[in-house]
Parts: C-alpha cells; structure tokens; sequence
C-alpha cells in the first residue's frame, strides 16, 4: 500500500537533459515518465511541475542584459514546452496527462483553473502545472509549492540532480553532508539553496512537508511513496 495518495511531483528541467548539454533527453524523459506511471498503476493520484533549467533561466537573461522580467516570461514558456513533452511522453507510455497553464496560451494548452485540476486528479488523470507561477522573479519549485498546497497534495517531492539536503552545495562542497530530516526554519535559517527560500517558507507556512531525493536513482520515486527512507525529508 502506498503511504501517499495525493503528491505534487517537481522534476528537475535541468536533468531532463541527460547527458546532452541542452534540451530533451529522449532516454531520459522516457525514464521519468515510466517511474511516474509505476507510482499512478498504485493508484496514487500525480502532479507535476517541471522546470525549464534545461531551456531557459531568467536569471542567466537577466545576467546578459535583458530585462528581467522578460527572461523570467521566457523561462515560463520554456516549462511549457517541457511539459508538453512530458505529456506526450507520458501519452505514449500509457498514461492519461492533461497541462495545464498559468499564463494564457489556449491554443497550446488549457488554462489552470483549480477546481478542473481537481477533477483530472479524483479521474486518475496525470495533471502537468506549466508556465510556473505565472509570474515573473518567480521560480518553478515555487509553484511546485503552490500548487501543492492549492491542490491538497500531502507533499511536495522535489526530485532533482543532487540525493537530497547538504550542509552546502554537494557540486561545489565535496565534504557536505546530507541530512535525513531538516526543519523549514533550519533549512531557511542556513539558507540551503536547493530550493529557494520563497518556496521553502509557503511549504512551512501551509504545513506542506517536502522530501528532496535523487531524480537519477532508479526506483527512488516508488521508494518514497512505498514510505520508504529516501533523500531528505524537510518538515515543519
Ligand atoms: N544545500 C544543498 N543541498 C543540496 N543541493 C544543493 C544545496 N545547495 C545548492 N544545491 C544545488 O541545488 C540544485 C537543485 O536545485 P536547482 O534549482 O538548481 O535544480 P532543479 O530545481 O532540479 O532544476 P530546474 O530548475 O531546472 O528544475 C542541486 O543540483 C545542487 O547542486
Ligand atoms: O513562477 C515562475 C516560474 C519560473 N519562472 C521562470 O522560468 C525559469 C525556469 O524555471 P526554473 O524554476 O528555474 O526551472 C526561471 O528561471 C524563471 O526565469 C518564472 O519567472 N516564474
């Protein structure tokens, strides 16, 4: 039995891209996808944001001159895109997905309206949140926080590069340390950047716990909702 019915799933947009140096890594994003229908066939109902690191960050415009907010809009519609191929992806393995956008793009995909996204989850449906929070100087984990607690998800799984929360950086620091469970308070208070501070204090906020594990262990998703001990838990 699953120890989770409902989750809010962050995927890494920057692993998407396997070993390439950008875009979609067709292996890989097949990969993601069969874990998640693993976890779907237990009947634990999903949904997912993914970022767009593999495409585009509005910092790295913003660093090169742009205006600010305008890379940020761009970065949104790079999440689009990833979540347009997550879907089909996940279409082709089987799984029934519907995206859905925060920023206007009907033709593309339909609007998030919450109460739909609801019901998608209650029919077993895949829901995938895209274009972020809709805003600018916003993040992806961000709105992984948001529409977590929007939707009721018991919590937020952040899989990513890294096996969960260090002391310090792991890609920088060799000597971190992971932690098994951290505070928000202590996360926030040592100002752990593997999520952004924003998204760390609405999950405090909302009592909404986090758990940070490795995106490129097999089985690591099914682990975690198996209830198992997996990457790090951060907890109110
Ligand atoms: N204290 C820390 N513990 C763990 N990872 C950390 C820490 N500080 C920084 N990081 C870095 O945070 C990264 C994860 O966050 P990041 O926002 O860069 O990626 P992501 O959210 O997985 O990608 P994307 O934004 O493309 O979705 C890790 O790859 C790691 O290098
Ligand atoms: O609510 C949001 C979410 C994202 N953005 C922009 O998109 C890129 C990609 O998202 P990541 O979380 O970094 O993967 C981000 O750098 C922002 O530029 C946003 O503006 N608002």
């Amino acid at each position: 039995m699953p120890a989770l019915k409902r989750i809010l799933l962050k995927l890494s947009g920057e692993a998407l891209m396997g070993d390439d140096a950008f875009g979609i890594n067709r292996a890989t994003i097949v990969r993601m996808v069969q874990e998640i229908r693993e976890v779907t066939e237990l009947g634990v109902e999903v949904a997912v944001v993914i970022g767009g690191g593999n495409i585009f960050r509005g910092v790295a415009g913003g660093s090169v001159g742009m205006d600010r907010a305008t890379a940020d809009y761009m970065g949104m519609l790079a999440t689009v895109m990833n979540s347009l191929a997550l879907a089909d992806t996940m279409r082709q393995e089987g799984i029934v997905a519907r995206v859905m956008s925060a920023i206007g793009i009907e033709q593309v995909v339909e609007p998030y309206v919450r109460p739909k996204a609801l019901q998608y989850l209650e029919e077993g449906k895949v829901v995938v949140f895209a274009a972020g929070t809709g805003n600018p100087f916003f993040t992806t984990d961000t709105a992984a926080a948001l529409r977590g607690a929007e939707i009721g998800a018991e919590i937020v799984l952040k899989a990513t590069k890294v096996d969960g929360v260090y002391t310090a950086d792991p890609k920088k620091d060799p000597s971190a340390t992971r932690y098994s469970r951290i505070s928000f308070d202590e996360a926030i208070t040592k100002n752990l950047q593997v999520l952004d501070a924003t998204a760390f204090a609405l999950c405090r906020d909302q009592k909404l716990p986090i758990r940070v594990f490795s995106i490129l262990k097999a089985g690591a998703l099914k682990r975690v909702v198996m209830g198992e001990d997996e990457g790090t838990l951060v907890h109110v």
